[in-house]
């Protein structure tokens, strides 16, 4: 079980408390004046990963007592208890062991009492040998011919890793073979992807951990419909369609050969299955072997966070951070910014991993807890970001605090493109944290020919207070390895975040509420009859919609 003290009764969080206000009325330029090591203090280096901490409100006091708030909840603790396997998913009663599934070491790690590694190399085995079948063409379509296409029909963690990971490496795919993915239940979605298609070279993956997901199966009978109209015999299905599920009974039911489907485990949380058979599309795409890699850079971050010390431990450090901003400074959202194009779904899949994760508002002891939780996630890749929201990252009057992300090397060098990028990226943080003063801008503006009058009008609109902390994680390059340690890193953050704030990281009741709610009203969207049984907003939008449809 895992320490359910409350956050606010830790004594570190009444240090930081009082702390917080000798900070809050310093600003980052100052901190920088006052010790010019600060890039060497606050930095730390990973191997291909260079995480600069040093453009945040902080100062050694303030990390040593947020070490501390970490040591006071138990953290270290934890931390084991999640790579031994114990149950710490209390409310599902499971253990949460994602780092079972890269773990390369292969030492023993026990689920009630089991090892889990024998099964988990069994399926790995069986996910080189399928994706290299599919990669060399030896895997061939009811008519003999080779596969083109993959679709991936999945929702959530059955959908969001993939779809992110294979965008990721996309530099890395494999040249004539194509992967989708059909996520929403909107029969647009299976409608525009199969449009193109040809049944005898695409090969449908229903991924679902529990197989029964309302919007994964319908999309996967329609899938079948639309290969059958023209395949025209079910014996067809098996060499086009495979499962990725724990649950064998609903494969079976849906008609896939059990010889076709990958199996996990319901110690994977679905949010952290991209290592499991879950990522069979980004296996069959960039190849087994920078599947591997991507395992291994995952598994590489999950040592660095068991075995470091706390304070040079990068997920516990973004983790303190970001408890920093949320519980100290009141800010609501993060934002995740990567410099690089093919980052472009990093944020969306973190919008899940975190939100669904800590969006959670009872404690561990079943008490509401008294303190923010989870932050909004967002982002988009730079620059597009800069000419959409950054103006109110700069000038708004919410704290927004930003990881910026970027390659050192690109994988598309082309012309000076990337020195620009880059020349954005390290400008931005820089502007974050300085700001433009009222001095700098009158002097700007007097330099510029403007007169006296016009130089007073703008000097308000033209400052920039600054003072907006930002963590800058430099890689040299996006390779799969260090996109896995990427990943792994933010998967300890919430961890971290998740155990300090004393709540259930790997549960997710509120998803469920939904499923239930539109299964009761499903049923009666199936006649014409006016509905009266619901609120009036709601039985007036119902009926509406009757009258339209
Ligand atoms: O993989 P299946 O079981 O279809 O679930 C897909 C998704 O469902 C949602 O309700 C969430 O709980 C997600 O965490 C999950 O990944």
């Amino acid at each position: 079980m895992l320490q359910t003290v409350p956050f606010e009764q830790l004594p570190a969080y009444k240090k930081l408390k009082t702390h917080h206000k000798t900070i809050a009325q310093k600003h980052l330029r100052e901190l920088f004046a006052e010790d010019p090591d600060r890039h060497k203090k606050f930095s730390i280096r990973f191997g291909d990963i260079l995480l600069d901490y040093s453009k945040n409100r902080i100062n050694s006091r303030t990390r040593s007592y947020l070490i501390q708030l970490a040591q006071e909840a138990g953290l270290s603790e934890a931390i084991e208890k999640m790579f031994t396997g114990d149950k710490i998913n209390a409310t599902e009663g499971r253990s949460v062991l994602h780092v079972a599934l890269r773990n390369r070491s292969n030492e023993p790690i026990l689920s009630d009492g089991k090892d889990v590694m024998p099964e988990v190399n069994e399926v790995l085995a069986k996910m080189k040998d399928f994706s290299g079948r599919v990669r060399s063409g030896a895997w061939k379509g009811y008519t003999s011919k080779e596969i083109t296409d993959i679709v991936n029909i999945g929702i959530g963690g059955s959908d969001l890793g993939p779809v992110m990971v294979t965008e990721a490496l996309k530099a890395y795919g494999k040249p004539g073979l194509n992967v989708h993915f059909v996520s929403n239940v909107d029969g647009t979605h299976i409608a525009e992807t199969v449009k193109t298609l040809n049944p005898e070279t695409t090969l449908f993956m229903i991924a679902s951990k529990t197989f029964t997901t309302q919007e994964t199966m319908a999309n996967a009978h329609s899938a079948r419909d639309w290969f059958l109209e023209k395949a025209a015999d079910e014996a067809h299905v098996k060499k086009h369609f495979v499962a990725i599920s724990t649950n064998r009974k609903e494969v079976e039911k849906f008609g896939i050969d059990p010889e076709n489907m990958f199996g996990f485990w319901d110690w994977v949380g679905g949010r952290y299955s991209l290592w499991s058979a879950i990522g069979l599309s980004i296996a069959c795409f960039v190849g087994f072997q920078n599947f591997e890699q991507l395992l291994t850079g995952a598994h590489e971050m999950d040592k660095h966070f068991r075995t470091t010390k706390l304070d040079r431990n990068i997920p516990v450090l973004l983790g303190l951070l970001g408890i920093w901003y949320n519980n100290f400074f009141g800010a609501q959202t993060q934002a995740i910014l990567p410099y690089d194009q093919y980052l472009h779904r990093f944020a969306a899949y973190f919008q899940q991993g975190d939100m669904e994760s800590n969006g959670k508002s009872t404690g561990r002891d079943g008490k509401p807890v008294a303190h923010q939780t989870g932050p909004i996630i967002w982002g988009e890749p730079g620059t597009n970001g800069q000419h959409a929201f950054y103006q109110l990252i700069h000038q708004g009057t919410k704290l927004i605090p930003c990881d910026f992300i970027a390659p050192a090397v690109s994988l598309n060098p082309l012309g000076d493109h990337h020195k620009m990028l880059l020349s954005n990226f390290f400008a931005q943080t820089e502007a974050l944290m300085n700001g433009k003063t009222e001095e700098e801008v009158r002097a700007e503006l007097e330099g510029s020919g403007k007169s006296k009058e016009e130089t007073d009008f703008l000097t308000p609109f033209k400052t920039f207070s600054g003072n907006r902390p930002t963590n800058s994680i430099l890689v040299r390059k996006i390779t799969p390895k260090v996109l896995g340690s990427l990943i792994a890193m933010y998967e300890h953050k919430i961890f971290v975040q998740g155990i300090i704030w004393n709540i259930f990281s790997f549960d997710q009741w509120g998803v469920e509420l939904g499923k239930q709610l539109a299964n009761k009203i499903y049923p009666e969207l199936q006649n014409d009859w006016p509905v009266s049984n619901h609120d009036s907003s709601t039985n007036g939008l119902i009926n509406q919609y009757k009258r339209w449809r």
